[in-house]
């Protein structure tokens, strides 16, 4: 299906509650994080489409809410981040997804396990989130990416009983909290809206949790061929979704 045809789709909808994911489906992968910018046109769109009637807007993403505020600075828009942990609304309250009860975890100990397995090795990259830490491979021969994630792997072992989990994702390992994912954002903002059509797009494996959460009714659009969720509907990239955007406009 075209983006013209899918916004043609989604507009039938009547009302809309619009979830993107950020990294691969607004903006195309780029080779560090820092380089995965939102073009001024991009960033247009977001601004027109949040003044839309009838349509809320949400980008739920792995990166930390301080990060998307800043690669996003479009008033009216949800962020959703750390895979879906916290919400920071366009009034600026940021409201926890994290069930209350739940353990507090060492991040800063296991950032210095990060940093010291991956000292003095080219290409690595890591990323402290505050609540997760991310280990960036993109640059490094897969040969050396692979026995360090193992060596990290197995020193989280004594941690998972703070209730830690890994997550695969393109060309980075996470350690994140256990039972948080983008599903429970989707489920938040669905409860906000429940009269509007729902659709989500995403390219990467956390946005399967996402899809998982939409109801029957819901749109699940997968973008690029990294996810092998089976999804009814596919844009090949953040070029497609771009161009959907710019027909909802
Ligand atoms: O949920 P998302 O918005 O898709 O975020 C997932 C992770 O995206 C970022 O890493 C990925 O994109 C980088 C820029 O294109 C790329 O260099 C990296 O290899 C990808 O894994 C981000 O840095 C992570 O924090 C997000 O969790």
């Amino acid at each position: 299906m075209s983006p013209n045809q899918l916004a043609a789709k989604i507009r039938a909808g009547g009302e809309v509650l619009l979830m993107c994911d950020y990294d691969g489906t607004l903006v195309p992968l780029a080779p560090h994080p820092s380089l995965a910018q939102p073009g001024p046109h991009l960033l247009d769109l977001l601004r027109r489409l949040v003044m839309r009637p009838h349509l809320h807007m949400a980008v739920i993403s792995g990166r930390s809410l301080d990060e998307l505020r800043e690669l996003l600075p479009v008033a009216g828009l949800y962020l959703a981040g750390l895979h879906g942990a916290y919400v920071l609304t366009p009034d600026k309250r940021v409201v926890s997804l994290i069930p209350s009860g739940k353990e507090k975890i060492p991040w800063a100990e296991i950032f210095k396990l990060a940093q010291k397995l991956t000292a003095g090795l080219p290409g690595f990259y890591l990323e402290n989130k505050g609540e997760a830490v991310a280990i960036h491979y993109r640059l490094v021969p897969p040969k050396t990416a692979a026995s360090v994630l193992h060596e990290f792997r197995r020193s989280m072992e004594p941690y998972h009983i703070f209730g830690i989990e890994f997550l695969e994702g393109n060309k980075v390992l996470e350690v994140r909290r256990r039972g948080i994912n983008k599903g429970l954002a989707v489920t938040y903002f669905i409860k906000k809206w429940p009269r509007a059509l729902p659709v989500y797009l995403g390219d990467d494996k956390t946005d399967a949790d996402a899809f998982s959460a939409l109801p029957p009714n819901g749109l699940a659009v997968r973008v690029g061929n990294v996810l092998t969720t089976e999804t009814p509907y596919f844009l090949p990239s953040a070029k497609e979704v771009v161009e959907l955007l710019a027909h909802l406009v």
